[in-house]
Formats: C-alpha cells, sequence, structure tokens
C-alpha cells in the first residue's frame, strides 16, 4: 500500500524516480480504508533530505500512511528555507488537539549542548510530554533518543573522546521482540555521535529493555515494555552517503576526523561507499508501523483506552 504525499513535496519526485509506491491525495481520498497518521518532528538542519530519507521507509509498508510535518516554532532555522518550512511545515500549537497513530522525532546536531541550551528544548519537552497521550508509538532518533531518555527516564548523555562514527556491527539483545523481527542476528548500523548514553544508566530504568547492542557503538535500540517509546541511537534511515558528506564537511573545515569505521571499501575515502544497512533500516520501519502502531492503534483514535 502506498504512502500519501502532497503533490509538490520535493520528496516526491525522488521517491517517484525509485519506484516507492506514492499515492496523490486525491486518489487516496477516494480509498475507504483509515490511513495511519504519523506525525513527524522533523528537527534536522537538512530537512528535505531527512525528509526523503524517512518517508522512503514508511512508504515501503502494505499500510496507508498519511503524514504530518512538524518543526519547532520556537526555534528560527538557518539552513531550511522559510518558504518550505510554510508550504510543508505545521508547528505543536497546530496540531496539539489532535491525536496520531505515530510520531518520529528526528536526530538534530546539538548534541554537545546541555539539553537545556537547546533553544527549542522547552517546547520539544512539551512535545515528548503531549506524546505520551496523544500518540499510539514515538520513534526517537540519534539525538531525540538521548532527549527522550533524558526527558522521560533521566538518562544522561556523555561527551566521547572520540565520535562514534561508521557502520558498526549490531547484536540482538532482547529475543524476540516484534521490533526485530525478521533481524539477522548480526547487522549493520550507521553510527555517527560526539555523545552517548551509557548502558547501566539505561538497564538502570525499570519501565525500560534494551533491544539492540554493538560492541563499539553501545546501546542502539532501547524500548519501553509497552512499545510506546522507541529510543534509537543510530542512524538507519542515512543513505548510502550520508556519512561521506558528514566526513567531506569536516575535512573541507579542518577538523580533526577519522575515516568512517567500516564504510568505504578497503577504507579508501576516494572510492564510493556501499549501502549495507538498506534491508534492516525498512524491516525496522516496517516491524514499527506494523507491530508497534497498526496493531496497537484503535480505528477510532479519539476514543482509543490508551488515551488518558
Ligand atoms: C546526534 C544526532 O542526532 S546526528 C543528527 C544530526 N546530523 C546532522 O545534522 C547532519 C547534517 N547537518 C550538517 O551537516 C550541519 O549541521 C550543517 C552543514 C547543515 C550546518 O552546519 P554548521 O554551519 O556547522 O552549523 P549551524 O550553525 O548551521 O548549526 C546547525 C544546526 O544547529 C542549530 N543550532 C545551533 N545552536 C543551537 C541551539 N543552541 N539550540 C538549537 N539549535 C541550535 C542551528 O540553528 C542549525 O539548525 P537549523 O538549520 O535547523 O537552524
Ligand atoms: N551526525 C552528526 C553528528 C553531530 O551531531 C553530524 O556529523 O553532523
Amino acid at each position: 500500500m502506498p504512502i500519501k504525499v502532497p503533490d509538490y513535496l520535493p520528496a516526491k519526485e525522488v521517491l517517484v524516480n525509485e519506484n516507492i509506491f506514492v499515492m496523490d491525495e486525491s486518489v487516496a481520498f477516494r480509498q475507504d480504508i483509515r490511513p495511519l497518521r504519523i506525525v513527524i518532528l522533523n528537527l534536522m538542519p537538512t530537512k528535505e533530505t531527512t525528509e526523503t530519507q524517512l518517508l522512503r521507509l514508511i512508504g515501503n509498508t502494505p499500510l496507508q500512511v498519511e503524514f504530518i510535518l512538524l518543526h519547532p516554532k520556537t526555534h528560527t532555522s538557518k539552513n531550511t528555507s522559510l518558504e518550505h518550512l510554510e508550504q510543508f511545515y505545521k508547528t505543536f500549537d497546530d496540531i496539539k488537539h489532535e491525536r496520531f497513530d505515530g510520531m518520529i522525532i528526528t536526530g538534530a546536531p546539538v548534541e554537545q549542548f546541555e539539553f537545556e541550551e537547546v533553544n527549542y528544548w522547552e517546547e520539544l519537552t512539551q512535545i515528548m510530554e503531549w506524546s505520551i497521550t496523544h500518540v499510539t508509538s514515538t520513534l526517537h532518533i540519534c539525538w531525540a533518543a538521548q532527549a527522550g531518555l533524558y526527558y522521560h527516564f533521566g538518562v544522561p548523555k556523555y561527551p566521547l573522546d572520540e565520535k562514534i562514527f561508521g557502520v558498526f556491527p549490531h547484536t540482538i539483545t532482547t529475543p524476540n521482540v516484534k521490533l526485530l523481527r525478521g533481524f539477522d542476528e548480526l547487522f549493520l548500523v550507521p553510527q555517527s555521535r560526539h555523545t552517548d548514553v551509557r548502558r547501566q544508566d539505561v538497564a538502570r530504568v525499570g519501565q525500560l529493555d534494551i533491544l539492540s547492542e554493538s560492541e563499539e557503538a553501545g546501546v542502539y535500540i532501547a524500548a519501553t515494555k509497552d512499545g510506546k517509546q522507541i529510543f534509537i541511537t543510530g542512524h538507519s534511515e542515512y543513505d548510502a552517503c550520508t556519512l561521506k558528506y558528514e566526513y567531506d564537511r569536516d575535512v573541507d573545515k579542518g577538523m580533526e576526523i577519522a575515516i568512517p569505521k567500516n564504510y568505504y571499501p578497503n577504507d579508501d575515502p576516494t572510492r564510493p561507499p556501499l549501502n549495507t544497512w538498506r534491508a534492516h533500516a525498512n524491516l525496522l520501519f516496517s516491524n514499527w508501523l506494523n507491530y508497534y502502531v497498526y496493531q496497537e492503534t484503535p480505528y477510532d483514535l479519539y476514543k482509543g483506552d490508551y488515551m488518558i
């Protein structure tokens, strides 16, 4: 089943060219099925790239998905045009009386600040609090995972001596969870972080299970036992060249940065990197949409008994 995309969103052309099943709003309107309502709080500076990456993954399911893009109104975006935000984005005030089947909160390059120094922290905490009662399941990615673990459970983040940067082998810590159904015992995930959450801090929280980890990169996925909140420290949504973009950017700035591990063929940054994590990225998102969103959410969002 297709993903519904507004007619003029730039991601649409990219996805159509990749043969991702995209449906015009007008066609979706004629179908007598309730689409899943997914709200994406996009905190990335590279918003259009992230839109395409996430829509590619949530478009790969048999479910009809309607998405709403949000940006924090208390932050003035430096790298995304006002025109793009006005055309395609809403703010929390516009949607806070609505309910959603799923929510995705993206990463953001603010991990080296204290949470409270991030200028939209207050607004983000309001949105995270609201998600408990208005969203069936929320995926927090990278910095948002750190922010969510800190806000909801008091788990701190720590600066790393060296950026965790590359494509790392990960394993399944808790067997037989639906989120990891169909996963290989060893699978690859891009990681790109200057900070970390510690296993012992996460393990101490009774409501959380650690679902997947990496020897080198630490905790990858933690989730509440009811699956309503999922925290993902890596970037399975990244394209083949995203780490290359970050590496080249930092080299150009004259920063001390190691070559991303296990990424370029023979660790040679002049050679094009291969995407070795795409299959598990698709499985992660389709498992989430199926088992944690579609199977759990009430048909009538406004009568669901999970709401307070
Ligand atoms: C840990 C993770 O979650 S990883 C995910 C983050 N990864 C990425 O963002 C990768 C792509 N980003 C990039 O390559 C870079 O950020 C660039 C090239 C877009 C911009 O880099 P720079 O010029 O060095 O940084 P810049 O000054 O634009 O700041 C980056 C972002 O942080 C924001 N920022 C900076 N200080 C603050 C602050 N105190 N509070 C909130 N946001 C802040 C900036 O506003 C900007 O975001 P915006 O475009 O949404 O407004
Ligand atoms: N993935 C990010 C880390 C910084 O938050 C980057 O390299 O831009």
